[in-house]
């Protein structure tokens, strides 16, 4: 089997070595010309045979929606369009209805595994028709991890199936990740715990919570074990944000998820305005101290500015302040 690869970022360069590996021809395809096989889409499809099976593995949103209308205008009835990038499940199915306008299968296919999966294989989620699904198997099987084939790919359903359940092991990625931190947390600020990461690894074999993002804490502690190289910034992708419309627009309580994704906001802020003015509240109505923005005041220091404004600690009928 040959195929085209779109998009040979971190992700995409290593399933090429995994597919030509487990004997897939792959001709890859890059803005980047160092690592791109061919120079254009055009140059690209001319090399494929019929029906044609593209993968894409490129950025969600624009450069998806960009790729797969370049795709349209260049490929022939019969082709298939494999989006295997973090797609929204939704644009999966506008890109679908667009391609079928040509006659241009289209099917979903959410990855999981990073940079390891060259190496462990990935995990797959796909969303299309059955037999787009079975024109695409080989690919799959070639990606998928070895000794593990009915662990590790699902037919979800129709097209955007794959990518909702992708969407939503991301969601739950967060929770894991933010609940394994706060334990991180937790342990280090214990005066009585004298190994954190001693902890951690005792936590690997045999206990409840053992899982490879504890194996990955690990490996991070190991190679950092202050993380005195990394600064509490996380970014986000989408697919967390995704997962919390869903939970909101179906009336799902997903507490865990949403929590991790607003701790991720919370660690992009240097100060937060509302945690600012839930002090000066507590300020205004109990005359509870604030701590000083100024830099150099100690902590828990009265601003000047403060006391001139600060009511009375209130108190109530029974005496005790509010
Ligand atoms: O799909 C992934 C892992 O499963 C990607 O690494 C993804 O980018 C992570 O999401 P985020 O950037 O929102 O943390």
């Amino acid at each position: 089997m040959h195929i085209g690869l779109i998009g040979l970022g971190k992700m995409g360069f290593n399933m090429r070595e995994r597919l030509r590996r487990n004997g897939i021809d792959v001709t890859g395809f890059d803005r980047n010309p160092v690592v791109s096989d061919v120079m254009s889409l055009t140059e690209l499809v001319a090399e494929l045979p019929s029906p044609r099976i593209l993968w894409l593995m490129v950025p969600a949103g624009e450069v998806t929606d960009a790729v797969v209308h370049e795709l349209s205008e260049v490929l022939s009835p019969g082709d298939l369009v494999i989006d295997g990038g973090n797609s929204r499940y939704d644009a999966d199915i506008r890109n679908a209805e667009k391609l079928a306008l040509t006659g241009v299968r289209f099917m979903d296919c959410g990855v999981s595994g990073g940079v390891w999966g060259r190496e462990n294989g990935y995990g797959l989620m796909a969303g299309g028709a059955s037999e787009d699904i079975a024109l695409a198997m080989p690919v799959l099987d070639a990606l998928r991890p070895a000794g593990e084939r009915a662990r590790s790919f699902v037919h979800a359903g129709a097209v955007g199936a794959g990518h909702y359940a992708k969407m939503i092991h991301n969601g739950i990625e967060y929770g894991l990740m933010q609940a394994y931190a706060e334990g991180y947390e937790l342990l280090s600020g214990k005066d009585i715990i004298t190994d954190v990461p001693g902890v951690m690894r005792a936590w690997q074999d045999g206990t409840v919570i053992r899982s490879w993002l504890l194996d990955l804490m690990v490996k991070a502690l190991d190679q950092d074990p202050e993380l005195s190289r990394v600064a509490g910034y996380v970014e986000d992708s989408g697919e967390g944000r995704w997962t919390v419309e869903e939970a909101v627009a179906n009336g799902i309580p997903a507490p865990v998820i949403t929590a991790a994704l607003y701790a991720r906001f919370m660690s992009r802020q240097e100060d937060s305005p509302a945690m600012k003015m839930v002090a000066a509240l507590r300020n205004q109505f109990g005359g509870h101290s604030v701590r000083a923005a100024d830099e150099g005041l100690p902590p828990g220091t009265t601003p000047a500015a403060t006391q001139e404004t600060a009511v009375p600690p209130a108190v109530d009928e029974t005496g005790s302040p509010e």
